[in-house]
């Protein structure tokens, strides 16, 4: 510190200098810092850049900065910052410094760009609340968790709730694309599942507007995959912390179709398709929503007891048929992927978006497999993912990747016996579910189901936890067209990518 800079050093600034890693604070100056300093000295991770607790209380890291406004002097800047409550919480401050090394009329631009190398400095957010979501809890965490965040970061917010069901298929279908960077759906995955369909039923199959917005969700539903599985949180406050900080990336969707001739119908899914225990669960339950994520396992228990089996008509187009393949798969993909991280996004046109399979009256391709009736006459699960964490206790696809072109099918028969299905269950927490021998586990490129179900109960089709008609469809990727908030552009660790 030169003599000059102590002369003028002012005792109601706290005195700090910027290093290679974010804001240090002077000894002198510890007293500024008033809020309560976390006692862990574990890693602050959730699937962002580590933030080390450790050194919190006399560094701020660049990446905890969320905006920086420019003070009376050149030397004088207040941070707004976040810093770690819990593992899985933050909380809002701000500290008026004066900086010892750096003198310069854009040190305010200076700080902010360190803090948002990854994304979008106030970034243009349209936010779509379903007061709905969350067993009607969506708007008060909006109002109490999300908007303060979001106010902080001097984000631009344009606020829609939605009206009625399908209401943000039809804002994305009409909106002016051009006003936003982010769609941030303040729900559970069904808002994200509607919004994207709603790009995909625009004149250009959404091409347009999956180059310009990210679609990404805020967790404010039973719901919260897409949350859990990019932001590393069912925290709506943490989430938004980091989806702002967030790197934009190319995410694989899924192209849904059913009916053929004029009744054929594509949709999109971003997170799964679903048949057998888990759908009738999941949609089963339905009646059981008060109770929130629990209905779910009540659902699956009872399902799997009574030895349910849901017979089909499968064929698919597989990537790896070997379980072994599927590690070097993600080890490949990942190496790749790390190479890529600095290129620009590819940009995605109408063609990207056309499905390309055969219509459901006609044969599947010849290099397609038709699954033996040995497993498809007793098959109780069959689940295809595309990304890790259905809730916060299932990596239900530890193996799943944002762009590897490929999704994973997830099967089980109900050969399985009582213990051994619920050993499988139980081992679904931590991801390891799928190295069990009686758990089919494939990258697949395609598939067609064709459910065969005789029994007159109500059964379901899932997609993305969404109703679908209980009816034959045939699933196939469409690599890299939406462009989703990644942490450093992954999703957030598995027991497969750890
Ligand atoms: N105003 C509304 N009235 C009725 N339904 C609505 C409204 N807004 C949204 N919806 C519907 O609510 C459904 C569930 O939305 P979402 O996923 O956000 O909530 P959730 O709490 O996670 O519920 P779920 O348990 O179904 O996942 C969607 O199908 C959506 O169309």
């Amino acid at each position: 510190m030169s003599s000059e800079r102590l002369i003028y050093a002012r005792n109601d600034l706290a005195q700090v200098t910027i290093d290679d890693h974010g804001v240090k604070i002077s000894e002198q100056s510890l007293w500024a810092v008033d809020h309560e300093v976390p006692s862990s000295n574990s890693l602050f991770c959730c699937g962002g850049q580590p933030i080390p607790i450790k050194t919190f209380h006399d560094h701020i890291p660049f990446r905890n900065i969320i905006y920086v406004d420019p003070g009376a002097n050149d030397d004088e800047v207040t941070l707004t910052y976040v810093y770690p409550t819990s593992k899985d919480s933050i909380k809002l401050a701000t500290l008026e410094v004066q900086v010892q090394n750096y003198n310069n009329n854009k040190l305010s631009e200076y700080i902010l760009d360190k803090a948002y190398t990854n994304h979008i400095i106030r970034p243009s957010v349209l936010v779509l609340v379903n007061p709905h979501g969350g067993q009607g809890k969506a708007v008060s965490i909006y109002e109490n968790e999300i908007y303060p965040i979001l106010k902080a970061a001097r984000a631009k917010v344009t606020l829609e709730e939605t009206k009625y069901q399908t209401h943000a298929t039809d804002i994305a279908k009409e909106l002016d694309i051009s006003k936003y960077d982010i769609i941030a759906c303040c729900s559970g995955d069904g808002i994200p599942h509607e919004v994207i369909n709603g790009f995909f039923a625009r004149e250009d199959k959404g091409a347009e507007a999956f180059n310009k917005i990210a679609v990404t969700q805020l967790p404010c539903g039973s719901g919260n995959a897409l949350s859990l599985s990019t932001h590393g949180s069912n925290n709506a406050g943490m989430a938004t912390f980091q989806m702002l900080k967030a790197k934009r990336t190319k995410l694989d969707l899924m192209a849904v179709t059913q009916g053929s001739g004029p009744a054929k119908k594509t949709k999109l899914s971003f997170l799964t398709q679903c048949y057998g225990i888990i759908a009738d669960s999941d949609i089963g339950t339905e009646h059981l929503r008060w109770m929130g994520p629990v209905r779910f396992q009540i659902g699956i228990a009872q399902k799997v007891f009574s030895g349910a089996k849901y017979p089909c008509e499968l064929y698919v187009n597989f990537l790896t048929k070997d379980k072994r393949e599927i590690i070097n798969h993600v080890e490949t993909h990942m190496q790749l992927s790390s190479s890529q991280r600095d290129e620009e996004l590819p940009v995605v046109t109408a063609d990207n978006l056309a499905v390309t399979g055969p219509d459901l009256d006609q044969p599947v391709p010849d290099n397609w497999a038709h699954i033996s009736a040995e497993i498809t006459d007793n098959l109780n699960i069959l689940y295809v993912g595309k990304m890790p964490y259905i809730s916060d206790s299932a990596q239900f696809f530890p193996a799943a990747l944002p762009n590897d072109g490929s999704m994973d099918m997830v099967m089980t028969d109900s050969k399985a016996s009582f213990m051994e299905t619920t050993s499988i269950m139980l081992s679904v927490e931590e991801g390891t579910h799928v190295h069990n021998d009686k758990v089919k586990h494939a990258k697949v490129l395609g598939y067609r189901l064709i459910p065969k179900v005789n029994d007159r109960t109500k059964h379901y089709i899932s997609v993305d936890g969404e109703e679908f008609p209980f009816e034959a469809l045939q699933v196939e990727v469409l690599p890299g067209v939406l462009t989703g908030l990644l942490q450093d552009g992954s999703y957030v660790e598995t027991c497969f990518t750890r």
